[in-house]
């Protein structure tokens, strides 16, 4: 059994697969005569290709059982997915480059609870991984026509462990 650790979420080492959804380092504006901040533009919506649309969903996701037991690989070819958590709580994010059609080397990530993901379009990623309890993520990924789903069994078993 493979054991990976997770590192920080931060928007630098996430960088290659995507965006990190948070306020630190975004650029933000007084708005409604300056009763709200507006922290604009966070993550880079990409859901257009071959005639898609923009859905926003809510995932109910179950707590994984820990040690997470990691089962597949997956990726979105025509379009991004934006994970936003509802609640102050943190989860594991699992993402790997592509490798010649297939995952590459997986790295893990744990969220400092109110942090959202954006995964580019195509990036290879592990399903919701929430913990500790059920928790609520708005998701805002592509609706259409297409497939729009990958997946790709994990060759050895992994497991994520603190
Ligand atoms: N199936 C589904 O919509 N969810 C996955 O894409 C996921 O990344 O959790
Ligand atoms: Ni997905």
């Amino acid at each position: 059994m493979r054991t990976l650790v997770p590192e920080p979420l931060t928007a630098a080492a996430f960088a290659p697969f995507g965006d990190v959804i948070e306020v630190a380092g975004a650029q933000q504006m007084p708005i409604n005569a300056g009763t709200t901040i507006r922290f604009h533009d966070l993550a880079q919506v990409d859901v257009l290709a071959e005639g898609g649309r923009t859905l926003i969903n809510l995932f109910r996701a179950q707590p994984r059982d820990e040690p997470v037991q990691l089962s597949l690989m997956e990726r979105h070819p025509l379009g991004s997915q934006a994970f936003l958590p509802l609640v102050d709580a943190p989860y594991y994010v699992v993402v790997a480059e592509d490798d010649n059609g297939k995952p590459g080397e997986l790295r893990a990530f744990v969220s400092n609870g109110w942090q959202g993901v954006n995964y580019t379009k195509n990036v290879w990623h592990h399903p919701l991984l929430a913990l500790g309890a059920v928790r609520d993520f708005i998701v805002v990924d592509r609706g259409g026509a297409g497939v729009n789903l990958e997946e790709h069994p994990l060759e050895e078993a992994v497991c994520i462990a603190l």
